[in-house]
């Protein structure tokens, strides 16, 4: 659907040149829902712009549905991206126009008749919920309420693309949640591709497919959300996941953790387990299988697009060779151990 080769964007900067984007190359499939997450300067926005040549590129090219929309000239791009809706982190609504004049919008600059705008517009009043306030001025409307006039407005032409720079940054949690359950519904009523960029995690795993990680102009990581959540590659994707996914070791145990094993410590390890391997009473094996007592120091269970994934923290206790058997018991199961370290028992207040 949208292929994006050897991007890259220079721009002229006041203290000299910024490579902005480099060599980015991207392919997003029809009807997915896109993220690409990155930190403030990463070169997100440029990304977004570039992709309807809001920005042109220095080099590299953007096909969007076959056509090379670096190759169009200004006439030809207007009409182009009449098929690429966008929104925005601060709605950009025009303060003197009701909710319907705002939407009906770009159908006016089309030079669409007020009859058949509000034929069209209507029902996507009532798609995004806000049929009863046709009347009504952006100034009198919530965040949450500004956006859904703005995510209206970018179906008005009929787009087969929606690009969202940073949609729900200005939004609070409750009213984030609304945005994406929206997105995502719309996804799946209208088969809209959605490209959203964001600096997020909670976003990217609320509603994206697959999501690429960029950092300092270059994509670092591009890979199915549940993949990337669940084994990060880059240092960066690994750090986003932090912030949504709790799998931290203590202080107060890292602090007192050996990465060799201590005399009589007990064996701390990670376990990460997915889809079916969270049914599993791997726990109730392990008592029952071993000599050993296991003390669970933190533990969750999460769903990434519905599969169910967790992750557990855990010391075991007993003399080597029972707990040698149990690690190794733990390995042969389908799922992942990471061995964290060793630590002298009773060395912390875990328990
Ligand atoms: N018009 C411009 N002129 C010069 N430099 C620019 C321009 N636009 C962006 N940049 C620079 O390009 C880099 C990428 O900026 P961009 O806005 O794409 O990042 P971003 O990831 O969207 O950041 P943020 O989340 O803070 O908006 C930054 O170093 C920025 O300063």
């Amino acid at each position: 659907m949208i292929t994006l080769t050897g991007l890259q964007k220079v721009y002229q900067g006041e203290s000299g040149i910024v490579t902005a984007l480099d060599n980015v190359s991207l392919a997003i499939e029809q009807g997915e829902i896109f993220g690409i997450i990155g930190k403030s300067g990463a070169g997100k926005s440029t990304l977004i712009r570039c992709i309807n040549l809001l920005e042109r590129p220095t080099a590299g090219r953007v096909i969007v549905d076959g056509q090379d929309m670096t190759a169009l000239s200004e006439r030809e791009l207007r009409e182009a991206r009449k098929s690429m809706g966008m929104i925005f982190q601060h709605f950009n609504l025009l303060s003197s126009r009701t909710v319907l004049e705002n939407v009906s919008f770009p159908l006016e600059i089309a030079g669409v008749s007020r009859n058949e705008r509000e034929k069209k517009v209507i029902p996507l009043l009532e798609l995004v919920g806000l049929a009863d306030k046709r009347d009504v001025y952006p100034a009198q409307l919530s965040g949450g309420q500004k956006q859904r006039v703005g995510i209206a407005r970018a179906l008005a032409s009929q787009p087969k693309v929606l690009l969202c720079d940073e949609a729900t940054s200005a939004l609070d949690p409750q009213t984030t949640e609304s945005i994406l359950a929206l997105l995502k519904d719309i996804n799946k009523k209208l088969r809209l591709t959605i490209i959203l960029i964001t600096h997020e995690m909670h976003v990217i795993k609320a509603i994206c497919d697959r999501v690429a990680v960029i950092e300092g102009g270059h994509l670092v990581e591009t890979g199915k959300v549940f993949d990337v959540f669940t084994n990060p590659q880059s240092l960066t994707a690994q750090d986003f996941i932090k912030t949504v996914v709790n799998n931290k070791v203590p202080e107060a145990l890292s602090a007192v953790l050996s990465k060799t094993p201590t005399a009589g410590g007990n064996l701390v390890v990670r376990l990460s387990f997915f889809g079916e391997a969270t049914n599993e009473p791997v726990i109730a094996g392990l008592i029952r299988k071993f000599a050993i007592d296991v003390n669970i120091i933190s533990g969750n269970i999460d769903h990434l697009q519905d599969i169910p994934y967790g992750t557990l923290l855990m010391e075991l206790s007993g003399n080597e060779k029972d707990t040698e058997a149990a690690l190794h018991y733990l390995q042969d199961l389908d799922l992942r151990t990471e061995v964290i370290g060793y630590v002298a028992r009773h060395a912390h207040a875990a328990s």
